[in-house]
């Protein structure tokens, strides 16, 4: 069921800011056929609200303006680009070179990336609950602190929008205050890598505990604290003066899983109908479904929604999923239905994913919705860090590696990870890792699983990091304790632990019931370890299965998920590294060849930005 509506001519809006003349985006290419846009007559391309001068980091600031004029006075190129086969033109300038260097985009550098730029740049505004390195629990802690980058490098204006949970270092107070919900948040700001990251300043995000809960659970103002969150990236895109100027009414909003599922919803609700940011679309990116942010019927009112908008979140389960959590029949808001339905685009972060959230066994309640969008749903693979998670350079594992000289550097890492850990320092031991949360989307309960098999009758070290359900927590600590010479359970969050792990083990296991896209496998390859992953999802997208007749394949893959599956593929795996060398060797190469940049997920999401402000807005 898909919402899709004329908006109430009444609502009112909230919006604080002063506000530009409505802009129409200059230039639009009119025509579209599904997903695809005809190219049109080659038009310049458009800059909307081009930083001006007084910049803060000059030298940044003045590059990215070169870069700005540069691609308005080409004026070549197509005017649109297929998702699969980006086409741009070519640039190699050595300022271009040099800036690219100076934002972090390492993979220039290493000869993989397209040096092509885009013909239409964008202001972009990724509004999101966590962000690397100063928040970080997960995936899209690493998305965001990675992809707004590769996209500034690429001379687009980008902005990212998360709370500020804590004092961080080196960023400013802004000096704006704006009213919102009834409270007054304010902004810091940081610029670097091209990006201006802002951090909104509000009591409710400055808090002792974790960014989503504390030892007695998850926050009970998490719906509100996140709506404030949305309504206050809307507004720093109006008001915001960053580099003289704020980014003004044409924006591209990339709305990050449920936390920000309210931008597209106050957009279409608020914004738009009161004549702000009418040149504005939302992309709502789904990092992971299976969770929604569910409330009560009765929290609608503490959103700021026109009343007529309750639809538009209105949710109710059936029978069977009911928990007793919700009065009325099961009814419920639930925001991220709210940004499926308004968004002007949905994008997930592969392709396997893309189709698995429109299947009953993948949708968790929104298939239905999802599939009646699947003209305007898209699938990105995500790239990795190649600066943070790079061998060659990682000043958190005990040796540095490269590549084309991985053998002795892997070796050395397992032995050094070994005697941390206090494991005998055996190299001809297989070390197997685990990393991740330990809940039922990561599969924790199968390593565990087959740890009695494992460690009973192979000859193995299971090495394990993450923290998560209390059951599992504790399957670890059983683990270590009763085989102390084989296992460790290491029962936290660390992330230079994550990098030993991911340097000095031979394979990775990765048996997610579901994954949307997953960065361990990604990180390991890089690293020469091998990964063992359920076909599923970004899983299956990004290993293949190696196939020892013709020499292909970069890990393992196994399906269904289940014990017998994953045993007896890791019994393979672990056949091919003692009794055929060569090949596991092989498997190593292969996996550190692989290109996980950005650059080209990058391009890929230039494209679905551009089908965005070519269509009229989803909800008008
Ligand atoms: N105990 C621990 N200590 C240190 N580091 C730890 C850790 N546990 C996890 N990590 C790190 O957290 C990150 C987790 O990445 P995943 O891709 O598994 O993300 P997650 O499931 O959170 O995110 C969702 O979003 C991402 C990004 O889109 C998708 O890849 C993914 O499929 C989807 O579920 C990795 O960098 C990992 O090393």
């Amino acid at each position: 069921m898909t919402f899709h509506t004329s908006l109430p001519g009444s609502a009112s809006p909230s919006f604080t800011g002063q506000v530009a003349q409505p802009q129409r985006l200059a230039n639009r290419p009119p025509q579209l056929q599904g997903n695809r846009v005809s190219p049109g007559p080659a038009q310049p391309s458009t800059s909307r609200s081009a930083p001006q001068a007084q910049p803060s980091t000059p030298q940044l600031t003045a590059n990215r303006t070169r870069g700005l004029r540069q691609v308005c006075q080409d004026g070549a190129g197509p005017a649109t680009m297929s998702v699969d086969s980006p086409a741009v033109s070519t640039a190699s300038s050595a300022e271009e070179q040099a800036y690219r260097e100076a934002s972090g985009q390492e993979h220039v550098d290493n000869g993989t990336a397209d040096p092509g730029k885009p013909t239409t740049l964008f202001n972009i505004v990724f509004v999101t609950s966590e962000v690397a390195p100063w928040s970080k629990t997960g995936g899209l802690g690493d998305v965001i602190g990675s992809l707004p980058p590769a996209l500034a490098a690429r001379g687009h204006r980008v902005m990212v929008v998360a709370p500020r949970y804590k004092e961080y270092p080196n960023t400013e107070d802004a000096g704006l205050k704006v009213p919102i919900l009834d409270v007054e948040v304010g902004y810091h700001v940081q610029q670097s890598k091209g990006v201006d990251w802002v951090f909104v300043d509000h009591p409710s995000y400055l808090r002792p505990g974790g960014i989503y809960g504390d030892q007695d659970g998850v926050y009970g103002d998490n719906q509100w604290r996140f709506a404030v969150l949305c309504l206050a990236a809307l507004e720093a895109a109006l008001q915001l003066n960053l580099d003289g100027s704020p980014y003004g009414n044409d924006c591209i909003f990339v709305a990050n899983d449920w936390h920000a599922s309210l931008v597209p919803v106050y957009l279409a609700a608020k914004f738009r109908p009161g004549g702000a940011l009418l040149g504005s679309r939302s992309v709502l990116a789904i990092h992971n479904l299976r969770h929604q942010g569910v409330y009560p019927p009765g929290t609608f009112g503490l959103l700021g929604l026109p009343g007529d908008w309750y639809k538009c979140l209105e949710w109710q389960y059936p029978p069977h999923q009911r928990m007793g959590a919700y009065e009325e029949e099961g009814r419920a808001v639930n925001t991220m239905k709210g940004g499926i339905s308004s968004a002007d685009r949905v994008v997930t972060v592969s392709p396997g994913y893309a189709w698995e959230i429109q299947t009953p066994e993948g949708g968790w309640g929104m298939e239905h919705m999802l599939r009646s969008r699947a003209y305007g749903l898209n699938g990105v693979l995500n790239g990795i860090d190649l600066r943070e998670w790079n061998p060659e350079s990682d000043e958190h594992i005990y040796q540095n590696y490269s590549p084309s000289n991985f053998s002795r550097g892997k070796v050395a890492n397992k032995a050094a990870l070994q005697k941390e850990l206090g494991l005998p320092e055996r190299p001809e031991v297989p070390v197997i890792g685990f990393i991740g949360r330990l809940d039922f989307q990561k599969g924790a309960d199968l390593v565990l699983g087959a740890a009695k098999w494992l460690l009973e009758t192979q000859d193995v070290q299971l090495i394990c990091l993450g923290t998560g359900d209390a059951s599992l927590e504790n399957g670890m600590r059983w683990m270590e304790n009763t085989y102390p010479d084989r296992a460790r359970g290491w029962v936290g969050f660390n992330v230079p632990m994550s990098h030993k792990i991911t340097a000095g083990a031979d394979l990775l296991l990765m048996p997610s019931r579901f994954e949307p896209c997953g960065l361990n496998q990604l990180y390991a390859m890089r690293y020469g370890t091998v990964p063992i992953a359920h076909a599923t999802g970004g899983l299956r997208d990004t290993v293949l299965p190696f196939n020892p007749w013709d020499g292909t394949g970069t890990g393992w893959t196994f399906s269904p998920c289940n014990q017998d599956a994953f045993n007896s593929t890791l019994a393979t795996a672990l056949d091919t590294f003692h009794n055929h060398s060569d090949s596991f060797r092989q498997l190593q190469e292969r996996g550190m060849a692989r290109d996980s940049s950005w650059d080209k997920a990058a391009q890929q999401y230039e494209q679905i930005f551009e089908w965005a402000s070519i269509d009229s807005p989803y909800c008008n």
